[in-house]
């Protein structure tokens, strides 16, 4: 049907029956011999089941989308295809798209490069350049890196319920993540003398506050490695009884110690939660969904935070309704306790595990149009994959991970980005009015001070909504960007306010010299809840992709220290602002975040490579000499056109049948 004449490299290849490029065998086999003429007698055959395997059987081809591509005057079939190799070596996925009207699409494909034929002048000026003479050569990435964990086909690939099912009861962690620290600020408020019989003083608040932050912490630096030895699920399943038991030592005290002690039972299982769920997904998603779908865990923990705050609200004048608030924490609980009794773990801890019948299983509902055979490779590269964890047993694995974190300097750079990021999230200040916004406004004069929390949280929730569109298409470095100093701006106003109000501490009440609320308590109404926008909107969303910074072999451990830091900063914040409000004020204490706001923007300009759209492996490739900020942004421009490539591709209707000789 179409020419089998041999094109020169840079031309359109003629392609045969099945709009596979006829120069696609010559390109793959000669990777390191550049005989342009080889190739005449290898054009691909395939066989009966759309698959075909080269002469040199370096690599297999299957057919996985047939399509028509039409325009005005023509209509051309082709194929897209995906390419693996066998043996040892790499083997990755790709389109080969083919019609002479499309140009610009075309791609050829080597063993480990593929050039572009694009009129693209974006071109990847990475540092890296040894292995890239060409600027328009790009290196792709083998399938059976790391975190393809999660993929088998690299686009079109469609999201099966199974799959929305696991995200959503995984993501249930990030709920009660969210109504677990959204609660405290309403039940400070709303305990009075319920506990000991007196009120509160900020020192109790914080160290209720804090107790869960403590809990979290402790149980983070664990939840890496213990996911990678139990499982996954069963993780998640042990957060569950924590909550329980944490939740029913809360709603039974009457002393403040032991609501205290089950803050901090309760911060166990927030901690775990809060590495585990976004594993989970990242392990279960699609690739390409994968960043969003992990945003879906934050949409649920900034929503658990703001139903909480709505909750509060409700409850504030109700006899024990503290009680009530906390207790409702159990239905989300118990919902994910008994939905994992009859769900799977992750394809990729089974087949650590050596449990491949199961792994298969659990592949085969996640991509319901999927062959046997792809499922097989994509057991067999997983398991190659296992076995790059070095170490005979257990602890020297984990201590030769711990090597390796900290020695290979991209996975160090990684590691400084990752904690940077969470560091950040937590030491501009956000939380301190997450736990005390209550406090905050009761000070500066409002009554119904769990009602303006709620416009906080709301805002919180709605701007991570507007990342979660925002942060593959913009990208996460541009967020960033905008967010840092749209905070440093708004903290700044918050610290100038506070000024004018004049607050004076005086013991454990809070006096507001010039008469309670006034014009510059609106003022500090507004500019927090711009600063909500900025933080949600970039800081509050992005480090939480912190999975993508690190390859597998170290991730789990990678991602322990990261969510560590988090939680770390968050017990900091909850244990100190009270006293920083009475010992530096509230205006040194805005002004103290608004500075450490400027020089997070300062550390994100030099050191947060855009990483949206990029590869994993790029990501590596990225950090390795440098944090090649610039090279980053146009590499990630360049798969961003790619990626639109694709979808013009895709937007052409498929055809079901395969075009036969
Ligand atoms: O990403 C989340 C989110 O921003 C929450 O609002 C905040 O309370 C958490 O500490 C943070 O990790």
């Amino acid at each position: 049907m179409h020419g089998s004449d041999m094109s020169g490299a840079d031309d359109i290849p003629d392609t045969n029956d099945h709009g596979i490029p006829n120069d696609l065998n010559y390109n793959i086999n000669n990777n390191n011999n550049n005989n342009d003429n080889n190739n005449s007698n290898n054009i691909p055959q395939f066989r009966d089941d759309n698959s075909l395997i080269s002469s040199e059987n370096q690599f297999e081809a299957h057919i996985t989308k047939p399509y028509t591509i039409k325009n005005k005057n023509n209509q051309k079939n082709g194929n897209l295809v995906e390419i693996s190799t066998l043996s040892n070596t790499p083997s990755f996925t790709d389109i080969t798209p083919s019609s002479e009207n499309n140009n610009k699409k075309i791609e050829k494909i080597q063993y480990d490069e593929m050039k572009l034929n694009s009129n693209d002048d974006d071109e990847y000026d990475s540092k890296n350049t040894n292995d890239r003479t060409d600027n328009d050569r790009i290196i792709i990435k083998p399938v059976n890196d790391e975190d393809d964990t999660s993929v088998i086909i690299t686009f079109n690939q469609k999201m099966s319920p199974f799959i929305i099912i696991l995200t959503f009861v995984a993501s249930l962690s990030g709920f009660l993540f969210g109504y677990d620290t959204g609660y405290i600020s309403s039940a400070l408020v709303s305990i009075n003398k319920d506990l000991d019989h007196k009120e509160l003083t900020y020192g109790d608040k914080e160290i209720i506050t804090a107790a869960t932050s403590l809990g979290a912490l402790i149980s983070s630096i664990f939840a890496g490695t213990a996911a990678d030895i139990f499982g996954r699920k069963p993780c998640i399943m042990f957060s569950n009884i924590m909550f329980v038991i944490g939740t029913i030592i809360q709603i039974s005290s009457h002393t403040f110690w032991q609501m205290a002690a089950g803050r901090l039972v309760m911060g166990f299982g927030v901690g775990i939660g809060s590495l585990i769920s976004p594993l989970f997904i990242s392990e279960i998603a699609p690739k390409m969904v994968r960043g969003r779908l992990t945003v879906i865990n934050s949409l649920w923990l900034t929503g658990g935070q703001l139903i909480a705050y709505g909750c509060g609200a409700g409850l504030n004048h109700v006899h024990n309704g503290w009680r009530i608030l906390v207790g409702l924490s159990l239905i989300p609980t118990c919902l994910q306790f008994v939905f994992f009794l009859f769900l799977p773990d992750t394809p990729r801890y089974y087949v650590m595990k050596g449990k491949y019948d199961e792994a298969k299983e659990v592949l085969r509902r996640s991509y319901v149009d999927t062959t046997d055979e792809i499922i097989e490779q994509k057991i067999h590269e997983l398991r190659e994959l296992n076995k790059s964890i070095p170490g005979k047993n257990k602890a020297v694995q984990v201590w030769n991970t711990i090597k390796e974190l900290h020695t290979v300097p991209s996975n160090l750079r990684a590691l400084v980005i990752a904690c940077g990021l969470q560091a950040i999230q937590q030491f501009t200040g956000w939380n301190s009015l997450m736990y005390f916004s209550g406090t905050i406004f009761e000070t500066v004069g409002f009554s119904n001070s769990s009602a303006v929390s709620i416009i906080v949280s709301g805002t919180n929730f709605i701007f991570t909504l507007i990342a979660f569109f925002a942060i593959d298409k913009i990208g996460r470095r541009v967020i960033l960007l905008i967010g840092l100093p749209g905070m440093t701006v708004s903290l700044a106003m918050c610290a100038i306010a506070f000024h004018f109000i004049g607050i004076k501490f005086n013991g454990n009440d809070a006096v507001v010299s010039n008469g309670g609320f006034s014009s510059w308590g609106i003022v500090i109404i507004v500019f927090i809840i711009v600063f909500a926008a900025f933080y949600a909107l970039g800081i509050g969303t992005v480090p939480w992709q912190q999975s993508e910074l690190f390859p597998q072999n170290v991730r789990g451990i990678g991602t322990s220290y990261a969510t560590a830091t988090n939680w770390a900063g968050s017990l900091v914040i909850a244990s100190t602002f009270l006293t920083m409000l009475q010992n530096i004020t509230p205006t040194g204490t805005f002004a103290f975040f608004a500075g450490l706001s400027f020089l997070s923007a300062i550390f994100c300009y030099f050191c947060y490579p855009e990483l949206s759209g990029l590869e994993l492996e790029e990501v590596q490739t990225i950090l390795t000499d440098g944090f090649n900020i610039k090279a980053s942004k146009a590499l990630a421009k360049k798969r961003k056109k790619q990626a639109r490539m694709v979808q013009e591709h895709l937007k052409y209707e498929p055809t079901q049948e395969i075009i036969e000789e």
